[in-house]
């Protein structure tokens, strides 16, 4: 099944930098994971926020959840996710 994410990230102002820059960095390995095995499909910046869309190929609603809240940067996170269908149009 193929889902889309918003993420929006918000980090507490207390936060140190040197802090950020861990959540960054394991933030990246585990994504990359994710993109190498194709459960992550593509993802994309939303131009001027902390925030990205990113699509996701996994087999259900159960295994989306265990991806999305195995993020390092989780509990930072507001999530909304779409369930995607192939458009009748599509002609891919
Ligand atoms: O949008 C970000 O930078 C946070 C994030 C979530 C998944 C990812 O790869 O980065």
């Amino acid at each position: 099944m193929l889902y889309l994410a918003r993420m929006d990230v918000t980090f507490p102002e207390s936060m140190s930098p040197e802090t950020k820059a861990d959540f960054v960095a394991q933030e990246k390995e585990y994504s990359g994971n994710l993109q190498r095995e194709g459960k992550m499909v593509d993802i994309w910046r939303v131009v001027g926020e902390y925030a990205n869309y990113s699509v996701y190929d996994v087999a259900d609603h159960d295994e989306l959840h265990a991806v999305l809240s195995g993020f390092p940067m989780y509990p930072y996170m507001k999530i909304k996710v779409t369930p995607l269908a192939k458009h009748p149009n599509s002609i891919k």
